[in-house]
């Protein structure tokens, strides 16, 4: 039997309705329709071929990105497509590139700070490509400290204009993407000063090209920061350094619809709150938590196709070796994070629906929601990408020595992942974000009921002094006795940090000291959120054939799996008995066989295509080996038999040996 045929029979094994799975997986039929016709229109496209990018050098590897983005381009204008296809159709190209900053970033920049004059001037060149924008915040010494940016722009009465410029080389930015060849224009973050008195970071709209040739604007330096992590990955964006040598722009193109400096120098902080001009990170945030299921899906699918593909050792009497899927280590790996893809795609609908709201108040100049929109998407954030950068680690050593290989797929996608633990808000800073909005959650509560996510915190007496009534492995199949020990994990953690932290004089001093601890407390806050929305998930109608039933069970993996990671801090927190940590062991074995039979149609729910995981052993087809055989034979190194440089360096070397034998 060859691995076509293992997947074959796998797939027969499926007990629920694949095609129905496919539509919860993506949200609603519509939305499975609209990326299934991206996803194809990609795939069957010669012009997005990626096989070879990891053999070209950066230059042609720039150029190439640069010409799928044009053709991209072409495509969303000649088919008319909509926004939402256009996103999926830049996702399923699959290469960083200039437009995820455009659309992504600028776009929602000037829609979010811009007034609404600025937005009839603005937006349209944007959404037309006229301009090319960037996000350009961080700087050379300062990224995560935001009000540390040296960058200034200093208001100049005279000609009613900003001059904006880098005094140091430190106030240098570095990193915006698409910043170093590509944008014509960029949002810089900079220190305003009026008359010598500084008035915090703004955003301006500052552009750094000719619209006429492309040449860099007087007083303009700007390069590329060199090659990332990786050699593909995130090569095909040019990141940049950018310099401004006292620059002037109009005054109208400071962002003015949270403050404005008037024509007379006048600094007028409007009626919104100052946090307002972080929203393009809350924004871009969420879409990173929904970025997240997509390559975590996609690992897991290319691990869980070569598992069961895969046979090492347990043959008797000549009979075929154990799929590597069937070894319960293997299993206990693998289940948590297809699980995990699952719980990440279903909390990143429900954050999209939480941003929608706050969006609406906003509108209605209702700003109650947004601390909590803030720790939720900061602390979410950071949850998904480190699990999902950690799974895409975990699931190429799954996939053996394979893994290893370019053409597995999963090097590339974990060089081009990782950074999103970074970027948009280092995630522990994030985490401290979170813990900043618990705290103060807690001291709060004596005149301000907990609401939304931390609604739980207000229910501190009981969840104080229960304690699990757990008293077997079945138990633990029951979502509310999941929810109760997920909440009395977080509050007890949350409660012990704030009655430590009161205990110092200085509340800063208190909460630096206890900022690992912090973290921790964090997580479990966050994680209780993502365990509820599985939970509440799966109360709404679920059409297909065993869908639901599958689905539960991938909810209790997940629980269970972090409960059985974190039992330290469940055990610490006085609220599980070892036993009943260990009988929630003994019940996410159980879950594991349940999941087995379905891993093969699980992961082909996720819909991706063979041109989407570009992986020779995620194949849909399962047709590994002999394709793994053609894919080395593409390899540069073999298209000769000798090798530039075997005659010039290798041979002189044989040649010694030889005359050294001689003697
Ligand atoms: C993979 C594909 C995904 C698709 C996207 C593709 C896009 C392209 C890919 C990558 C692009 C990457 C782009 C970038 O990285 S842009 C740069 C991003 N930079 C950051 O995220 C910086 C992180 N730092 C911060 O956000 C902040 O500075 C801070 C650390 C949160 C704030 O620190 P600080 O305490 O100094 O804060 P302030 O004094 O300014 O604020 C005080 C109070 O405001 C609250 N706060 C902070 N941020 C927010 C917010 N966003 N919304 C609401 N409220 C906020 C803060 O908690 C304080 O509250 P308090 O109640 O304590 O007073
Ligand atoms: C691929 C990529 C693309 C990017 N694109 C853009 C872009 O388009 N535009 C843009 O403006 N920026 C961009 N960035 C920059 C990015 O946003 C920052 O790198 C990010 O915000 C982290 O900031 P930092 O580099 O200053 O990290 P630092 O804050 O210097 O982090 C270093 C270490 O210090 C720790 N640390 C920092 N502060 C604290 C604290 N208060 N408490 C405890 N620990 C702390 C962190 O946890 C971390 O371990 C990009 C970065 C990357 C990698």
């Amino acid at each position: 039997m060859e691995g076509v045929d293992y997947l074959r029979d796998e797939r027969k094994k499926s007990e629920f309705d694949v095609e129905a799975m496919k539509v919860a997986w993506a949200g609603s039929r519509e939305a499975f329709q609209v990326s299934d016709r991206m996803a194809k229109l990609v795939a069957n496209d010669p012009v997005f071929e990626k096989f070879s990018k990891p053999t070209l050098g950066r230059k042609e590897m720039f150029k190439n990105t640069l010409r799928k983005a044009a053709y991209a381009w072409k495509l969303i204008n000649d088919l008319h497509l909509t926004e939402e296809e256009a996103k999926w159709l830049r996702h399923y190209i699959d290469e960083p590139n200039y437009t995820d900053l455009q659309w992504e970033m600028f776009v929602p920049a000037l829609e979010g700070q811009g007034s609404e004059e600025q937005k009839r001037k603005w937006l349209p060149l944007a959404q037309t490509m006229q301009i090319i924008g960037t996000y350009a915040q961080t700087e050379l010494a300062h990224g995560s400290n935001v009000q540390g940016l040296e960058t200034t722009a200093t208001f100049d009465h005279e000609t009613d204009q900003f001059v904006i410029h880098s005094p140091t080389l430190t106030s240098s930015k570095w990193w915006p993407g698409g910043m170093a060849k590509v944008a014509t224009h960029a949002i810089v973050y900079a220190r305003l000063i009026i008359d010598g008195h500084f008035y915090g970071v703004h955003g301006f709209i500052v552009q750094l090209r000719s619209l006429e040739d492309h040449s860099t604007l007087p007083g303009i330096t700007v390069g590329d920061i060199g090659m990332k992590f990786g050699h593909g990955a995130y090569n095909t964006m040019d990141n940049g350094v950018l310099r401004f040598d006292r620059v002037r722009i109009p005054r109208n193109q400071m962002l003015m619809r949270v403050s404005q400096v008037t024509k007379e120098g006048k600094y007028v902080q409007s009626d919104v709150p100052r946090q307002l001009a972080y929203g393009t990170m809350v924004s871009v945030r969420q879409t990173i938590v929904s970025d997240a299921s997509k390559a975590l899906s996609r690992a897991v699918c290319i691990a869980t196709r070569y598992s069961a593909i895969r046979r090492q050792f347990g043959s008797h009497d000549g009979g075929p070796e154990t799929q590597v899927i069937d070894y319960k280590t293997q299993q206990s790996r693998l289940f948590p994070l297809l699980a995990s893809a699952f719980a990440f795609r279903f909390v990143s609908e429900w954050l999209k629906s939480l941003q929608t709201d706050v969006k609406q108040r906003l509108e209605a100049k209702d700003f109650s929601t947004l601390p909590e929109a803030h720790a939720c998407t900061a602390g979410l954030k950071s949850l998904t990408t480190a699990a999902t950068a950690d799974g895409i680690e975990e699931c190429r050593k799954l996939c053996g020595g394979h893994g290893y290989l370019i053409s597995s797929g999963l090097p590339e996608l974990y060089a081009y992942y990782v950074p999103a633990c970074t970027y948009e808000g280092e995630n522990v800073v994030m985490m401290l974000q979170v813990a900043r909005f618990l705290v103060k959650t807690v001291s709060e509560m004596s005149y301000k009921q907990p609401v939304g996510t931390a609604d739980y915190l207000g229910r501190m007496a009981p969840l104080m002094h229960n304690n699990c009534d757990v008293q077997t492995a079945e138990d633990w199949l029951n979502p509310s006795a999941i929810v109760k020990a997920f909440e009395t994990r977080a509050v007890r953690m949350i409660v012990d940090c704030s009655q430590r932290i009161a205990k110092f004089e200085n509340q800063e001093e208190g909460f630096a000291e206890l900022s690992t601890d912090l973290v921790e407390a964090s997580l479990a806050h966050c994680q209780l959120i993502v365990v509820s929305t599985f939970i509440q998930r799966l109360k709404q109608e679920i059409p297909g054939k065993g869908v639901k039933q599958s689905l539960e069970v991938l909810c209790y993996v997940y629980a269970l799996y972090l409960l059985h990671k974190h039992q330290g801090d469940f055990l610490a927190t006085g609220y599980l008995t070892s036993k009943q940590a260990s009988l929630a062991n003994d019940q996410l074995k159980t879950l594991y066989s349940k999941v087995r039979p379905n891993a093969i149609a699980l992961v082909d729910s996720f819909n991706h295509t063979d041109h989407y995981l570009s992986s020779v052993l995620g194949r849909y087809d399962g047709n590994v080996y002999p394709k793994l055989y053609e894919a080395a034979r593409k390899d540069p190194l073999n298209d000769s038999d000798i090798a530039d440089g075997i005659n010039q360096y290798v041979q002189p070397i044989l040649k010694q040996k030889l005359h050294l034998a001689k003697l």
